[in-house]
């Protein structure tokens, strides 16, 4: 449903110079540099997939969102988004597509919600039956009739991201690219989002394409990741695949007789070089332990040998961990066959 294959995208920008007389030479100067915000991207996301577009500031994710909705034309490659080129039949595209720009609004900002909704049900031919179960869901969901006749420059960014969320959904999209979508939002509002976009994806098969800072929405929408770096793409699988390259391992279990936990504890700490380990609130022995010091192999022969084991699981590395680890160093490579 979204193809990339070789997508790149180049700014040429005036070089600066610092200080005052700096910036006046800056404006009368010729030279440029140019910066590569995707680089040669390539991928394929099938229909009815959610997909986490996961980067680091300036990583290329919006730019890469911006050619994908037909906003930019790539310098190089090229992208299909169910069979078409975005950028080169924009209005063909617009009916397939629903987008969210947290920073930047889709809708008109003269205008009040519902006009702009009346716009968006004629430009897209919304079928009556379509239009009015999705306004029901939007009262419900997204307390849409307490914007008013507002004009949309004079909403919160709260108030106007729920407009941006209905309007991108209206015309029950194929795919949507939302960018940022929950900035400014509450928790229940944050919620209502999630289980719009859930809902769209389970009754339609919507595909969606989300990049948001918030891990929350993330593991809440997405299965998948795609995860760029320095413009090119250094992971794509799914979520959970993501979360096991995490560098660091865990074990918590339960154990019969013997030692004591703190004993355990101890023991661990004398005998398994590299690992840590702690009592957990519940009683159980928890050991962390670094993937590339030790396999799950050793740690778990060490607990078998020694200790009579009741329960024993591996917990995941929560996402947090996961996208700290990337946003610094990038992506460790698949290890050893997991956890457990
Ligand atoms: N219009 C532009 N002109 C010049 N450079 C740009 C422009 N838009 C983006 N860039 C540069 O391209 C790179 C990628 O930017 P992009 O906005 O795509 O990153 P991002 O992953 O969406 O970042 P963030 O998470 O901060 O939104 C950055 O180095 C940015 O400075």
């Amino acid at each position: 449903m979204i193809v990339a294959e070789g997508l790149t995208k180049d700014f040429r920008i005036a070089e600066r110079r610092p200080g005052l007389v700096g910036s006046l030479a800056t404006l009368l100067s010729r030279e440029h540099r140019t910066v590569r915000a995707v680089d040669g991207i390539s991928f394929a996301l099938p229909a009815g997939s959610k997909t986490a577009y996961i980067g680091a500031n300036g990583a290329g994710k919006s730019t890469t969102i911006k050619m994908l909705t037909g906003i930019m034309t790539p310098t190089a490659g090229r992208c299909l988004v169910d069979g078409i080129e975005p950028y080169r039949d924009r209005r063909r595209n617009a009916r397939a597509i629903g987008v969210v720009f947290g920073q930047r609004s889709q809708l008109w900002w003269d205008l009040s919600v519902p006009d702009s909704f009346q716009i968006l049900r004629r430009v897209y031919d919304i079928p009556d039956t379509v239009y009015a179960r999705n306004l029901a869901l939007y009262r419900e969901l997204l307390d849409i009739d307490a914007l008013g006749t507002t004009p949309v420059r004079q909403l919160s960014l709260g108030q106007r991201m729920r407009a941006e969320i209905a309007a991108s959904l209206l015309h029950d999209p194929k795919v949507v690219f939302w960018d940022e979508p929950t900035i400014g939002l509450d928790m229940v509002l944050k919620e209502a989002v999630r289980t719009l976009v859930n809902r769209a994806h389970a009754e339609l098969g919507t595909t969606v394409l989300l990049t948001s800072h918030d891990l929350s929405d993330i593991a809440a929408i997405c299965d998948d990741a795609l995860v760029v770096d320095g413009g090119r793409v250094v992971h794509q699988g799914t979520l959970h695949d993501l979360l096991r390259r995490a560098d660091r391992r865990s074990v918590v279990f339960e154990h019969r007789g013997g030692p004591g936990p703190d004993a355990v504890v101890r023991a661990i700490g004398a005998g398994l070089p590299g690992a840590t380990a702690s009592v957990t609130p519940e009683g159980r022995v928890r050991v962390d332990y670094p993937a590339d010091a030790l396999t799950s192999r050793q740690v778990l022969g060490f607990l078998l040998d020694r200790f009579e084991l009741a329960d024993c699981y591996a917990p995941e590395p929560d996402l947090e961990t996961v996208l700290r680890q990337i946003y610094r160093g990038g992506v460790p490579a698949a290890r050893d066959g997991g956890a457990a």
